[in-house]
């Protein structure tokens, strides 16, 4: 396992490392609002464009779609040529299709707004990951992390919550609420533009790693990241595929089907899993640092997932006690998952083996989508048939408990090593 100190001597200042926080924060925030701005306006694009549920679904699939190959490539690329530079381009091409989803007269231009986001937006998330382990390498390196993404689901529950906070844009129709995406891409993009102009001082002085040492690439180096990457890849895809499936297509609906909840209390019982997620992802980043454990929190925050997906199919228990336990797996497992990665592979090996895990976990949500939508329709699964919803649970209890099994294996290899890490650490303190 290598280490994730900065392959040059000595490291960027700590404020110049609060500042690339803040500014990475602020474009995260943009980049997760505009991934999330299809959902609320979803109702207006059919009933003012005549758009079917196929066409609104297909503005959220064709964001996977493009990145079941390109992410790698984009991880291959945030690796030579550093994560300021990657995030500026991407910044700017997501900011291209914000404009172009907001602006076009028909479905095409729409969609190919969202797909041409979609290019830019997962290797923009691959980036801004690289520039918390550039400046945050080796020290609150979770909490860092989980701090970033906590900002970046602020954008996920802004976007939820946009009909309330915008509500005489979305009185106005479908337009307006795609706009003000735009603005909020166009800010994303400011704050990816300063943070390039901070980094170029420390990347000249050698503070950071550099895109050199990634010339020599050959897929084969892929075969020589460990074990314990294969085992925390395989989670990756496993418990993304439910979470997002289930959470971000078929709770609410579910919750309505089979809960009995109205719309508006089904979408509000949603959006609490994103706020959780504000607080709690760094706090539990902070937790594992402080610990120097990530294993155990990791199999935790797995272990969880099928806990609650079993509530909610066999039980008729409150749903707070599932959406709770959900909201902690939502925000434990990215917590310690990504700087965990970072732990796993040599610093200038992060982009890629974070290219590589997307690339299968995008294949995942695809699928898990189509495969999930498949089970409801073939058991015509509605309010009038709720049990018809009992495939879509099996089967995404199942993949969670497969995910599970992947966090022992990771806490079995890696896990053993972290603890005798730690307590060297104690025992030289
Ligand atoms: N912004 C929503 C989709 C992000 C997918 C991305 N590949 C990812 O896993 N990001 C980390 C996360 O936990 O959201």
């Amino acid at each position: 396992m290598s280490t994730i100190a900065p392959t040059a001597v000595g490291r960027p200042g700590r404020l110049t490392a609060w500042i690339v926080g803040v500014l990475v924060a602020v474009s995260l925030f943009g980049n997760f609002y505009v991934y999330d701005s299809i959902g609320p306006v979803a109702d207006l694009l059919q009933q003012q464009r005549g758009f079917t549920d196929t066409q609104v679904g297909l503005l959220n699939a064709i964001y996977n779609l493009p990145n079941i190959v390109l992410i790698l490539v984009g991880g291959v690329l945030v690796d030579r040529f550093g994560a300021a530079r990657m995030t500026l381009v991407t910044a700017g091409l997501c900011l291209a299709g914000a404009a172009l989803t907001a602006f076009s007269p028909g479905f095409t231009g729409m969609a190919a707004g969202r797909l041409l986001y979609g290019i830019g937006a997962e290797t923009f998330n691959i980036a801004t990951l690289a520039a918390v382990a550039d400046y945050f390498g080796g020290r609150s390196l979770a909490l860092a992390m989980g701090a970033e993404l906590a900002i970046g689901r602020l954008g996920s529950y802004g976007a939820d919550m946009s009909p309330t906070w915008f509500a005489n844009a979305y009185a106005q129709g479908w337009q307006p609420p795609l706009v003000i995406a735009t603005a909020i891409a166009a800010t994303s993009f400011a704050a990816a533009l300063a943070y390039w102009w901070v980094d170029r001082g420390p990347r000249r002085a050698g503070l950071l790693p550099t895109g050199q040492a990634s010339e020599g690439f050959a897929w084969r180096d892929l075969l020589h990241f460990g074990k314990a990457y294969w085992y925390l890849l395989a989670l990756c895809v496993l418990w993304y595929a439910v979470i997002l499936a289930f959470r971000s297509t078929f709770s609410i609906k579910y919750f309505q089907h089979v809960h009995g909840l109205d719309l508006a209390t089904a979408g509000e019982m949603n959006s609490y899993v994103f706020l959780a997620a504000v607080f709690a992802t760094p706090a539990f980043g902070w937790v594992c640092d402080r610990v120097g454990r990530y294993a155990p929190f990791l199999a935790l925050g797995a272990a969880l997932l099928p806990v609650a997906l079993a509530i909610l199919a066999l039980t008729s228990w409150s749903l707070w006690l599932p959406t709770v336990l959900i909201g902690v797996s939502f925000s434990l497992v990215p917590a310690v998952m990504w700087p965990l990665t970072s732990r796993l592979v040599a610093p200038n090996r992060f982009g890629t083996a974070i290219g590589l895990m997307w690339v299968v976990q995008n294949a995942g949500i695809g699928g898990a989508n189509l495969v999930a939508g498949w089970l409801n329709d073939r058991a015509g699964a509605s309010a009038a048939n709720p049990g018809g919803y009992d495939a879509m649970m099996a089967f995404f209890g199942l993949t969670s408990v497969a995910g599970l099994a992947f966090a022992l294996m990771l806490w079995l290899t890696a896990g053993r090593r972290e603890q005798e890490k730690a307590a060297t650490l104690r025992a030289s303190a």
